[in-house]
């Protein structure tokens, strides 16, 4: 058994991050943009009204309103003082004008606009290039979340360069499992756990497919194995373990598989391995539902964003306080299936068998009680990863 940080290294150590490709901004939501973006033009690209009311050269207590602007319709000439300009939210501040008088502060009579407040602290002027200048840049790599396509379309740039996305195969294994909707005998029971990691991985940008189950034999699983040929990332599920239906390490042996490791001192998720199987890297996670999602968390999330080119990080912590004391921990990493309390508290669940996924549907952490740590009391702070 390997520590989990050293698991997740080796992991990390397998991982080439993908060709980058361009792609239209409607299409960029959620991709990892890879080059810096460059802004075309100052935004705004002139001095702009922030309210509705009148532009003016200077202050005095009223003036002759001498045109208008709107937005997308500029004022030609120029105020001189005494003069204002009706304009709108927006517009561009016609030269000479030094302030916008929003319209609840006058009153108007024909071309006549006369104060009835006392002017603003605030000019009601956005400064040309306040939000950015051309020549500005979106830096890479990160995950373009909504607003960064908003400030793509702004800066006047309608493509980006982004990673290629993860091709990713999810394969379950073993002669107990059929699929959802089908109708199981009555020793079989119904494949969860790749639903839940096709979904996880495409919420890390990744395109996902589910191959057929593989069964308990080895010529079924190579067979389901060689359709994932192509993947940058084949995850198995079940058939990890030590027993005599446990085929995954043997078959990708035996496909020419190069392990980095077998086994890892973490609870769930003790018979996970990684390696490189052709062209994929292939994470072989345990067949328990809480362990295979543990595991998807902790390994595949982290590898898909590494593949992305995000870098090589874990996934976050943060710390709360426990709820209730905590007893000591054996060799493995716990992570413990927790809610997190009002006031920034957490509580393990009671029940932390890794079969019992209504448990880590109840949970939103997932309490990290390191290798070795002692006996832990309420009210001491712990880290976790929020699920
Ligand atoms: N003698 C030992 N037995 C076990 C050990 C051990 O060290 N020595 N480790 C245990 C641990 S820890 C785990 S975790 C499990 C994992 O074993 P496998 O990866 O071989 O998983 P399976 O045996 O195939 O399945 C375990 C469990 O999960 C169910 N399963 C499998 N795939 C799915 C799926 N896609 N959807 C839903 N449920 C699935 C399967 O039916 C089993 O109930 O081994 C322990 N044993
Ligand atoms: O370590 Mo296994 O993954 O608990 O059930």
């Amino acid at each position: 058994m390997i520590p989990a940080e050293q698991a997740l290294a080796q992991v990390f150590a397998l991982v080439t991050p993908l060709a980058t490709e361009e792609v239209e901004l409607p299409r960029l939501a959620g991709r990892v943009l890879r080059a810096p973006v460059t802004a075309q033009r100052d935004q705004p690209p002139f001095p702009a009204s922030a309210m509705d009311g009148y532009a003016v050269s200077t202050d005095t207590n009223s003036y002759r309103v001498i045109g208008e602007a709107a937005a997308g319709h500029a004022f030609a000439g120029r105020l001189t003082a005494g003069e204002a300009v009706r304009i709108f939210t927006g517009a561009p501040v016609p030269d000479g004008a030094d302030r916008v008088i929003i319209q609840e502060d006058v009153t108007r009579t024909g071309d006549q606009i006369t104060l009835t407040h006392p002017l603003d602290a605030a000019l009601h002027i956005r400064a040309q290039g306040s939000d950015f200048k051309a020549g500005d840049q979106i830096s890479a790599p990160r995950r373009l979340r909504p607003v960064e396509l908003a400030l793509l379309a702004a800066m006047n740039c309608p493509r980006a360069t982004v990673s290629r996305r993860p091709d990713v195969a999810i394969i379950a294994t073993g002669d107990e499992l059929v699929m959802p909707g089908e109708t199981p005998r009555p020793d079989q029971i119904i494949a969860s756990n790749a639903f839940a990691l096709k979904a996880m991985a495409e919420a890390e940008g990744a395109r996902a497919r589910i191959l057929p189950i593989a069964h308990d034999t080895e010529a079924s699983l190579r067979a389901v194995l060689e359709l994932a040929a192509d993947a940058d990332l084949i995850v198995t599920i079940g058939g990890a373990s030590v027993g005599d239906h446990d085929l995954v390490g043997p078959v990708v042996d035996a496909m020419g598989a190069s392990r980095a490791f077998y086994k890892v001192a973490m609870r769930p998720g003790k018979p996970l391995m990684a390696g490189r199987l052709g062209q994929a890297l292939l994470l072989g996670l345990p067949g328990n539902p809480v362990s295979s999602i543990v595991c998807g968390h902790l390994f595949m999330r982290p590898a898909l964003r590494a593949m992305q080119g995000l870098g090589a990080y874990p996934m976050q912590t943060a710390t709360a306080a426990l709820e209730r004391d905590l007893p000591a921990n054996g060799p493995r990493t716990h992570y413990m299936r927790a809610s997190l309390g009002p006031g920034g508290t957490i509580a393990p669940h009671p029940n932390q068998d890794s079969a019992l996924l209504g448990v880590l549907c109840q949970a939103d952490a997932l309490l990290i009680h390191p290798a070795g740590d002692g006996a832990r009391k309420a009210g001491e702070q712990m880290r976790y990863i929020p699920l």
